[in-house]
């Protein structure tokens, strides 16, 4: 299985002295769906494009199995494919023809390259738009294009920002279903998204950046297992009832919201005092949640 290592990787935009990529390491082997999480300028993107050979690290190293993509960036735009953030230029061509040009590109035969295509567009369901010119095609079908372009005769790399903006949701899991083959291929995939739900529902693995920096670096699994607690959220709870709350494990405000963590030997007695919260009017209504990426997500940025 081929390795990825990403060591100290440093990154400072000097347009605006903004630290990108702060020591950023991590180690990713084939055959792994990896999400990169993270607010808004946390560093994903600028990670990416490291990896890819687009953008230069100011100190640090990315290996893969060995060989620096760093000091070779052509080795690293051979081995690694990337589906942008921002729509992939297709005036004046049509999916199909675009899918096929990369995979000829990548080695296909012009027979194989056709029956590559054919297979991706059956996968994310958009064989109807295939023949139609890409400036006529909407937002979501464009992405689903573009990540056809990415995944074709994929090399060991996988990179790919934000895959699910604008699809739908019935193509959305088509996408997860066409990057987990790639991984199941042997591929190592890192995908940048803002979906924790379906990073929960599909990932390896996750990196939780912030401020250029790793904050974590967990499985979806671990989440759930480490995060037993339920959260039970009061709504319009009047000041001071946290007082009378049962023991839980911590309480936050969030404006008119009241926010519990509860233990699972506590769900019982918290949900009770909820019920008795409504009655009284001191409450609008309440809602008990399982552990979730969402909520740790909220926990471990608002900490860092
Ligand atoms: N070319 C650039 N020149 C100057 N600053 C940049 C450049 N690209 C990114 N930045 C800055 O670097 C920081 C990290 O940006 P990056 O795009 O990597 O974040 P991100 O986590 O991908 O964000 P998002 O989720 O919004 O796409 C941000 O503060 C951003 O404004």
């Amino acid at each position: 299985m081929p390795t990825l290592a990403v060591q100290r990787v440093t990154k400072t935009y000097a347009a605006r002295s903004v630290r990108a990529n702060d020591e950023v390491s991590l180690s990713v082997d084939g055959g792994t769906l990896l999400a990169v999480v993270g607010h808004n300028g946390a560093g994903k993107t600028t990670l990416l494009s490291q990896v890819i050979g687009v953008t230069r690290p100011d100190s640090g190293e990315i290996t893969l199995d060995g060989a620096s993509l760093v000091a070779d960036p052509g080795l690293a735009r051979r081995t690694a494919s990337m589906m942008p953030q921002l729509h992939a230029p297709l005036t004046g061509v049509t999916p199909r023809q675009a899918v096929v040009a990369v995979a000829r590109l990548r080695g296909a035969s012009s027979r194989d390259a056709r029956s590559a295509a054919t297979r991706l567009f059956a996968a994310l369901d958009i064989e109807e738009f295939a023949d139609r010119a890409g400036e006529k095609l909407s937002g979501g079908v464009r992405r689903l294009a573009s990540l056809a372009m990415t995944a074709v005769r994929a090399p060991t790399i996988v990179l790919v920002d934000e895959p699910t903006n604008d699809v739908d949701p019935v193509r959305r899991p088509m996408i997860w279903s066409v990057l987990r083959r790639l991984a199941d291929d042997g591929r190592i995939v890192l995908v940048v998204t803002h979906n924790l739900h379906e990073v929960q529902q599909t990932m390896d693995r996750f990196v939780l950046m912030q401020r250029g920096r790793v904050l974590m670096d967990s499985t979806p699994a671990t989440v759930a297992g480490a995060l037993a607690p339920m959260t039970l959220t009061v709504h319009d709870a009047r000041p001071g009832i946290e007082d009378s709350a049962p023991r839980c494990r911590d309480s936050v405000r969030r404006g008119a919201d009241l926010e519990l963590v509860v233990a699972p030997d506590q769900v019982v007695a918290v949900a009770s005092w909820a019920v008795d919260l409504t009655r009284k009017a001191l409450a609008s209504s309440f809602a008990l949640e399982p552990a979730s990426l969402s909520r740790l997500y909220e926990r471990v940025t608002r900490a860092g």
